[in-house]
């Protein structure tokens, strides 16, 4: 487990909500959905969500399935967690929120029907570590989906680089009190693998039968698609 990202995410955790609404213009929450859509997921299934954040990928599900079937969030940094246990107690008190690392997870082999991760992956130390355990919990012929930033294509990537070098350093700096962290988010994007280059990561697991991908909003972010192998 990473410290330094770890203490990052908690010195923004207050903050994070508002940050994303505002650096994304509000689309990180179609990204969600699409991620969700793409799951092809039914009310009755067991879902994990893993580096789950303040929750909102998991809640999305819990709304999605009607409450039918197990929720469970985890993420390796508890002031994020808190958030999320915060956010849904009233309302979806059925949700489980569990302290994990995605590269470690503590769950039998065989116990969800889909785990996620949501611009999580490129912040773990080890992707494939990452990979392998997520294709671990997930039942045979089950899925792990990856939503992630990538690295846009024409003509928006000139825009982009500009938005996320200058402007989203400056924004997120300006809410969330550190801009380190918005300059982190534009470095690591900047240099994770992307589309292809993720699937043949994914490959290279041997966890998975089949893997594919889509690009949103231009290949801003992507959603990597992986059904565990039998
Ligand atoms: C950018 S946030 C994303 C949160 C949420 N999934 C979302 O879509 O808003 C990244 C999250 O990954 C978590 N994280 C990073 N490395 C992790 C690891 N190895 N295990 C579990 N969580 C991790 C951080 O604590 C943080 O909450």
């Amino acid at each position: 487990m990473s410290k330094k990202i770890h203490d990052m995410f908690a010195q923004i955790a207050g903050t994070y909500d508002r940050t994303n609404s505002v650096l994304s213009l509000g689309i990180h929450h179609l990204w969600r959905n699409r991620l969700i859509k793409m799951s092809e997921t039914k009310p009755g299934d067991a879902i994990l969500d893993c580096a789950t954040g303040t929750g909102d990928v998991a809640i999305t599900f819990y709304k999605k399935n009607k409450g039918q079937g197990r929720i469970v969030g985890t993420d390796f940094c508890a002031p994020m967690l808190e958030l999320a246990e915060k956010k849904s107690k009233s309302n979806y008190p059925e949700i489980e929120w569990k302290i994990e690392d995605a590269q470690d997870l503590s769950f039998p082999d065989n116990t969800f029907d889909i785990a996620t991760i949501s611009f999580g992956i490129r912040n773990v130390d080890n992707t494939e570590d990452c990979l392998k355990s997520m294709a671990r919990v997930v039942k045979p012929g089950g899925k792990v989906l990856i939503l992630e930033f990538g690295q846009p294509h024409w003509p928006i990537k000139p825009f982009f680089n500009l938005y996320s070098g200058y402007i989203l350093p400056f924004v997120g700096g300006i809410i969330s009190g550190d801009r380190k962290a918005y300059k982190y988010l534009n470095t690591s994007s900047a240099q994770f693998p992307t589309g292809k280059k993720f699937i043949e990561l994914m490959e290279k697991t041997q966890a998975f039968s089949e893997v594919y991908f889509k690009s949103l909003t231009s290949g801003v972010c992507y959603i990597y698609v992986g059904k565990v192998a039998g």
